[in-house]
């Protein structure tokens, strides 16, 4: 059955989508807008009054602007069923029963074709080509052609026109033009609508703790947790959900439950800008370190104020005054010394300090303005995701917008779904949450990936198209990566500063196998070497792991299942490398192998054979021949060799030649004599010692 995209239909019949749209509201069918599918039953409900195209642009422009942004369509489609709302229904109606008596006079009475008046309005999207333009205007492409020499432009028919053009021409007949601005419906930043200041509510600040590492992130975060988290929540069970609130003097406070700037930076690499406010904690006994700098550099680059929690402060070696004047050096100054940086001296271990830390933050809060339209679709960022074995795809969202309710139909990444259930930190099933909230969500087809972006949707077929379209995108991305390699090459060619990664697509037939494979791969230890498993699953492979692997430069590993023939294709398309196996050691054995074999090889020196100098001769062309001995082992030509003058190592190189009389030697055993010449040495005595060592690679442990 043929089918096509309202657009691309409307362009082909010439005339706008949005009569389109109007025309099949008008048949009580509801789309959209522009970007949904028509099949051909829909065509000829549209189709039945086609001929009616010039007046219905005429209508259409009589009509209210709305269409154009997502939301508008939203509530576009509310309405669509009670046509007396839309001022181009009715009209549509009556054309359709004028135009339905039309045509069989015509068939009856073919008649010359009369030159078409021309229409009032035309629209198009971002370009028109000469003959298009000519089309809309029911005018000859060869008047257009004529009118634009005679602007002083050269065009031919195919020429694409743009928007000036457009506007001179069909100007110069007095028709006037509209551009339509398609919105790319699958970016969810065209959701973003502009909120009006009365529909803007305060939202609880979301606050990241960093800081360098053993300087108490993680204590500093449960204690918060342990002392605020359970008041006025009693019975609340926490649960780690990668994101917890916490209540104080009547307001709440979100924060990351991920300690560190790694989380913040890769949520960030992902366009996910969910942190108002950044804890730095600087352990009082340690000052500054390393990753303290880094975590300013990713606070200040993400252009996030900074609260600085000096912690340990009951430890005796605690001096907070030095972490102040040391954190001056990066524009951190204290309030107290005239700057702005708010300093809170903590315990995280004994309790201390925290009441006044979060007073802090609320503080901050309060002057950053933290605002939000609660009352629209929910909009946000995955903060983590999982696959669980028994709820499938597990995500915790922080909603930045809107509000989120069970059932609402979400796209999130390039996975969709509707939400099944909402469980809180405290481990509470929740009905529906506001902005600034962290909640855990069931009912996705995949897992998102931790930064992805969601969006939730009207209805759950808009939300499975745009999450399709939003799928197929990412395969395309990730087709166009460059093409892979083999486990091997793959083992031995990964690089990732100093450590070499390796990123596993686990799929298995049961779950217990994907956690049994999991958990054992994660236990390989190969110093240098590390492995990512990026995305596990239940089932045959699929052509979306085929693609993840692709995407992230990894290989499948199938337990107990196959390929299916998507899977197959792609993975020879992008030489995906999938290993499957019946047995889940020989599994493990084989990566375990290949990642030995990644590494660079590690030598280790042995010693061969020695030989002594016992003369030495002069040859013009050669240089010095030691005539020698070999006292132990064998020398061989290829060996390396070190020079030893009275246990001191006066040269290190390799050997020239080798001889064995007047001829050249592989290989000289201890009890033989021979000649030798050192490259690029000369200066051999008598009585030094010759030691020939090779280099072994060695296998790793
Ligand atoms: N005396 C004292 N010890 C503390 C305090 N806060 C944390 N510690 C201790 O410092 C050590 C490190 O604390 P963590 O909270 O694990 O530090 P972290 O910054 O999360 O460390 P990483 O997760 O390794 O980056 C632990 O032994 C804590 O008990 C404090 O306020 N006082």
């Amino acid at each position: 059955m043929k089918k096509m995209r309202i657009y691309e239909y409307a362009k082909e019949k010439d005339v706008p989508s949005k009569s389109i749209i109007d025309k099949l509201a008008g048949a009580g069918i509801n789309v959209s807008n522009h970007m949904s599918v028509i099949d051909e039953k829909m065509m000829k409900v549209i189709e039945g009054d086609n001929a009616s195209a010039p007046e219905s642009k005429g209508q259409e422009t009589a009509k209210p602007k709305n269409d154009a942004r997502p939301q508008g369509n939203r509530q576009g489609q509310g309405n669509n069923k009670k046509g007396p709302q839309r001022p181009g229904q009715n009209q549509n109606r009556n054309n359709k029963g004028k135009q339905q008596q039309r045509p069989p006079q015509q068939q009856q009475k073919p008649e010359p074709p009369k030159p078409k008046p021309l229409p009032e309005k035309i629209t198009f999207v971002e370009s028109l080509t000469v003959g298009e333009l000519a089309s809309k205007l029911h005018k000859e492409p060869s008047e257009l052609i004529k009118k634009l020499m005679f602007l002083g432009v050269m065009a031919t028919i195919n020429q694409e026109l743009d928007k000036d053009s457009i506007e001179l021409i069909a100007t110069d007949y007095g028709v006037e033009v509209e551009e339509e601005i398609v919105i790319d419906e699958t970016e969810f930043e065209n959701y973003a609508d502009e909120d009006k200041e009365e529909d803007l509510k305060e939202r609880p600040p979301v606050v990241t703790i960093m800081g360098h590492v053993d300087h108490g992130k993680t204590t500093l975060l449960d204690s918060i947790r342990k002392t605020k988290v359970t008041e006025g929540e009693a019975g609340g069970i926490t649960q780690h959900i990668g994101a917890y609130q916490v209540e104080t003097s009547g307001k709440k406070i979100t924060f990351l439950d991920t300690p560190g700037h790694a989380a913040f930076t890769t949520m960030r690499a992902r366009g996910a800008q969910v942190t108002d406010i950044t804890i730095l904690v600087v352990a009082a006994d340690d000052g500054v370190m390393p990753q303290t700098k880094e975590a300013i550099s990713h606070a200040k680059a993400a252009g996030v104020p900074i609260i600085v929690a000096v912690n340990k402060i009951d430890k005796e070696a605690a001096n907070p005054d030095r972490v102040m004047q040391e954190l001056t050096e990066f524009e951190l100054v204290p309030e107290a010394w005239g700057g702005e940086t708010i300093f809170v001296n903590v315990s995280a271990l004994a309790g201390t300090g925290i009441d006044e830390l979060l007073e802090m933050i609320l503080l901050v809060a309060e002057v950053a303005e933290l605002k939000a339209n609660p009352d629209k679709l929910a909009r946000g960022s995955v903060i983590e995701a999982e696959l669980d074995k028994g709820r499938g795809a597990v995500a915790t969202l922080l909603v930045q917008s809107g509000t989120l309710k069970v059932g609402d139909p979400i796209v999130v990444g390039s996975s969709f779904g509707k939400v099944r259930a909402m469980v809180n930190d405290l481990g509470r099933r929740v009905k529906e949450v506001g902005p600034s909230t962290p909640v855990e969500i069931t009912g996705l087809n995949e897992v998102p990936l931790a930064g992805d972006q969601f969006q939730a949707f009207p209805d759950e077929k808009k939300a499975r198209q745009i999450g399709e379209v939003r799928m197929s995108r990412q395969r395309e991305a990730n087709l166009a990566a460059s093409s892979r390699v083999s486990l091997d090459d793959l083992f031995n060619q990964i690089q990732q500063g100093d450590v070499k990664e390796i990123n596993i697509i686990i799929k298995a037939d049961v779950q217990g196998s994907v956690e049994a494979m999991r958990g054992s791969l994660e236990k390989i230890e190969v110093e240098g070497a590390k492995i990512n498993i990026i995305h596990t699953g239940v089932g045959a492979i699929t052509e979306y792991d085929v693609m993840l692997a692709s995407a992230s430069n990894g290989i499948v590993i199938g337990f107990n299942v196959r390929p299916d023939v998507n899977a197959k294709r792609t993975a020879e398309a992008e030489k995906v490398d999938i290993r499957l196996h019946r047995i889940i050691y020989n599994a493990i054995d084989e990566i375990e192998a290949a990642m030995k074999g990644m590494l660079d090889p590690e030598f280790e020196e042995k010693v061969i054979g020695q030989a002594e100098v016992r003369t030495t001769f002069k040859v013009s062309k050669v240089g010095t021949i030691a005539g020698s001995y070999i006292t132990e082992g064998k020398v061989t030509r290829d060996s390396t060799v070190r020079l030893i003058r009275e246990g001191i190592v006066i040269y290190e190189g390799s050997i020239n030649a080798l001889k064995r009389f007047k001829d050249d030697a592989k290989e000289v055993a201890a009890g033989y004599e021979c000649g030798i010449t050192l490259e690029n040495f000369n200066d051999l005595k008598e009585g030094d010692i010759i030691e020939a060592y090779v280099m072994e690679e060695i296998e790793r442990k």
